[in-house]
């Protein structure tokens, strides 16, 4: 297969607003891939390479050498010349990868490169959302998108079941959780209050639990005897980054398990440090020294048996004869409201930022924001995306410095709705970094307003929303303030206008 039809079909992916279409696309494209080919092709629709780490960098990439004038490459080489880049390290690795840049970029024709260059640094726009992605490689195997999607959530993606899919509904059906290949998290829906969750929660009759909802990171860990891995929540690798993580879990009396819980950044006194000291230990762009303390709330594999189908009360007991008490989440389990409400004010009163509310009898749904998990904040906090920043004034100059943020617009996952802008909340090293990373994402600049692709994700503050006709969502944020960049999520995950409708009061 050529990288040239990838990119056509890619591109013609991003131009339709239609779901229909778009995987139809892709599943004309995989229908006709040479089946050795095919995960690979799937991936490249994605937007994503099939090596973690190149080592190339915005600035390798900076200056192209002349395109080619015919395509010829195809994706196999393609993938051959990533393998080679990701192998080059040490003394001579920067001629070395200079050399292999200009030799792949070269064959590439100027449309290429452009993709090339997006992939390489992981910036694809048109990359396939994995409901579309689900889709067409359902439509191209001539398979139910059901199975397709539950494979998917297990295995890590639907990238990674094209063959499965394509040899049929039973090859799908025996894929299973894999100790030391990540899956796709059991994610939450939210409700204003505890009243609200509980109600939503409907009438459990196996009662619910509430957990501390801690402020840190995602962290889901695979232990295969001494073999551990660490994911974050979009399924990234982090095990180098956390080894006392990997020291508590090792200390756990079982040979092989998967663990789901969070990892924060305690003070002395066990209360949450600011978000930012956690992420200075995971984000790769920050080299802090906050220690972190892995927190479970869910066990999904013990010891050669998967527990994500049982009733949630049975995992629950099995962590809490795994996981001593110091390393699990604090959980109040029962059925009485009013005790519930109790230990809901003593976590926000231990300076945590939340609960969540969950269902004792539901089993770990993987990939789902669900009704089983429900999240309760006292903060309001929205996902945004970030459209465009101005240069800073006065003791900022010289630093992009205000945001301007758009919600999704409902109808189409690439489209962006303006809210407002802000400055707050920003610290140094954030002011630092949102200039280095905007610059990459600039597409046009005028006065001192920097037009940016829309692809930072950001979690802002809020005290209200308000009618305003100054934005054309006809809605402006009361005091929005950075609370985080969030590179775990990605654009088309951001909130929508009709969510941020829903704050008025
Ligand atoms: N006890 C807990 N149980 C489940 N999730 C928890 C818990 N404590 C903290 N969390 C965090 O809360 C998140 C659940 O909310 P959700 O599924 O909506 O993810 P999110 O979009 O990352 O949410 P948020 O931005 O509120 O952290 C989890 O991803 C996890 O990182």
């Amino acid at each position: 297969m050529l990288l040239h039809e990838v990119v056509e079909v890619s591109s013609r992916v991003a131009a339709t607003r239609s779901r229909n279409l778009k995987a139809g696309e892709i599943a004309g494209l995989l229908a006709r891939t040479e089946p050795e080919q095919r995960e690979l092709v799937a991936r490249y629709l994605s937007g994503s390479l099939r090596q973690r780490r190149t080592g190339l960098g915005w600035r390798g990439l900076q200056t192209m050498p002349d395109p080619a004038e015919t395509p010829t490459l195809a994706v196999d080489e393609v993938d051959r010349a990533f393998d080679h880049l990701a192998s080059l390290s040490g003394a001579g690795s920067v001629a070395a990868r200079a050399t292999a840049v200009a030799a792949l970029f070269g064959s590439a024709t100027a449309e290429e490169q452009q993709w090339l260059r997006a992939v390489a640094l992981g910036n694809v726009r048109q990359g396939a959302l994995e409901a579309v992605m689900t889709e067409g490689v359902a439509q191209a195997a001539g398979v139910p998108v059901a199975d397709v999607r539950r494979a998917a959530m297990l295995a890590g993606g639907a990238t990674y079941v094209v063959d499965a899919a394509f040899a049929g509904t039973e090859a799908l059906a025996a894929i299973g959780l894999s100790v030391g290949r990540p899956i796709q998290p059991m994610l939450a829906s939210s409700a204003p209050d505890l009243d609200a969750a509980i109600e939503k929660l409907g009438s459990a009759p196996a009662g619910f639990a509430v957990d501390a909802k801690l402020d840190g990171i995602r962290i889901q860990v695979h232990r295969s005897g001494d073999d551990v891995v660490i994911a974050t929540r979009s399924l990234d690798d982090i095990t180098a980054r956390l080894p006392e993580v990997v020291e508590v879990v090792r200390a756990l009396p079982a040979t092989d398990l998967v663990l789901d819980g969070e990892a924060i950044a305690l003070d002395d006194r066990g209360r949450p440090r600011p978000f930012q000291e956690t992420a200075s230990r995971t984000a790769s762009a920050f080299t802090g020294e906050a220690r972190v303390t892995p927190y479970f709330f869910d066990v999904l594999h013990l010891d050669g048996r998967d527990l994500l189908d049982l009733p949630a009360t049975e995992r629950w007991a099995a962590l809490e004869a795994l996981v001593p008490e110091p390393h699990r989440v604090a959980r109040w389990r029962g059925d009485d409201p009013a005790s519930a409400r109790a230990f809901s004010r003593q976590v926000l009163a231990d300076g945590h930022e939340g609960v969540v509310v969950k269902a004792a009898g539901a089993s770990y749904a993987a990939g789902r924001r669900g009704a089983s998990w429900i999240k309760v904040k006292p903060v309001h906090t929205l996902d945004l995306v970030v459209l465009a920043v101005e240069w800073g004034s006065g003791r900022r100059r010289g630093t992009l410095s205000n945001i301007h943020l758009g919600a999704r617009d409902d109808a189409d996952p690439e489209k962006f709705v303006m809210l407002g802008k802000t400055f707050k909340g920003m610290t140094d090293e954030m002011l630092a970094w949102q200039t280095q990373r905007f610059t990459e994402l600039k597409t046009t600049e005028d006065d001192w307003v920097v037009h940016v692709r829309p692809e930072q994700v950001v979690e802002i503050a809020f005290d209200a929303v308000q009618r305003s006709r100054r934005y054309p969502g006809g809605v402006a944020l009361r005091f929005a303030r950075v609370l985080r960049y969030r590179d775990d999520k990605r654009p088309a995950e951001v909130d929508t206008i009709s969510t941020v409708q829903s704050y008025l009061e």
